[in-house]
């Protein structure tokens, strides 16, 4: 089976080439590719397949993916299935035009959360239209050595961004954080969020079926989103530990900036898949 590495911000993937929805990929065999010391090593897998053959049901409100050719199939890297990935949609972007499967600058990705349109900028850059975000209330979030509040927000998956009043290098992301399933009932990617400067946040992120990551595309647009005062438009910088992206808010909805980079290709061992 071949393979490619890549990474935006640092929030590294495996990326499975399969166009013709031939692979059985089980929660498994995910974990065994994302494993860093036994296996490749990633916070997740983009399986690359044409949206014809991904060989399930769109959910409900995710009809637009079926206008796409391609569809990213996102698995965290304990196996669960996620609705999107920001920083993921980039990466997924990327192999595409280098692997020579699109030409095209700008052209629309399938993603359970719906089409994603993808954008490659002069420099290299890649946008995303995030689609929706939406805020759902109020919430928080029991972490290692404190409780965070913050706002719950849907950007096709689940989040809740926590404003907190240090550095959020200050704060300990090393236990899962406990959530109130009622609130929660898919879990959610728990986000810390500092306002550095003028339109700039820092941010960490712990997330959904990974644990602490160096980026999160959907979780930088949460944190903008919760740090933008209610019915106005923004554009933040967002640095995080692999790196900075930029959100841009308006009436549209939200867009994602930042690079993405394929770092290797190769072939994948059966003895890795079998185990
Ligand atoms: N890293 C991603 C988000 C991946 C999915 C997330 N862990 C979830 O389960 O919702 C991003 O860049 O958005």
């Amino acid at each position: 089976m071949r393979f490619a590495k890549g990474h935006g911000t640092e929030n590294d993937f495996v990326i499975l080439p399969d166009p013709d929805g031939a692979l059985d990929l089980t929660p498994a065999r995910v974990a065994a590719l994302c494993d860093r010391r036994a296996g490749i090593g990633g916070d997740g897998v983009l399986r690359v397949v044409r949206t014809k053959a991904l060989g399930e049901p769109l959910p409900e409100g995710a009809a637009t993916a079926e206008s796409c050719e391609w569809f990213m199939d996102y698995r965290n890297a304990d196996g669960s299935v996620a609705e999107m990935c920001g920083n993921g949609v980039r990466v997924f972007a990327r192999y595409l035009i280098d692997s020579g499967h699109l030409a095209e600058h700008a052209f629309g990705v399938g993603t359970r959360a719906g089409a994603r349109r993808v954008t490659v900028e002069d420099d290299g850059d890649i946008t995303v239209d995030m689609g929706p975000v939406t805020a759902l209330g109020e919430g928080s979030a029991v972490l290692a050595r404190d409780v965070v509040h913050g706002r719950r927000i849907s950007v096709g998956n689940p989040h809740l961004a926590c404003r907190v009043d240090r550095p959020v290098a200050e704060i300990d992301l090393t236990a899962q954080p406990e959530l109130d399933p009622a609130a929660f009932p898919d879990g959610a990617n728990v986000e810390v969020f500092h306002e550095v400067g003028p339109d700039v946040l820092e941010m960490r992120v712990y997330e959904r079926g990974a644990g602490e990551t160096r980026s999160c595309g959907t979780g930088i647009v949460a944190a903008a989103a919760a740090a933008t005062p209610e019915e106005r438009g923004a554009t933040w910088r967002v640095r995080v530990p692999g790196g900075e992206c930029t959100v841009i808010l308006d009436a549209e909805g939200a867009r994602l900036r930042g690079p993405a980079v394929i770092v290797a290709e190769g072939e994948v061992r059966s003895a890795l898949l079998s185990g």
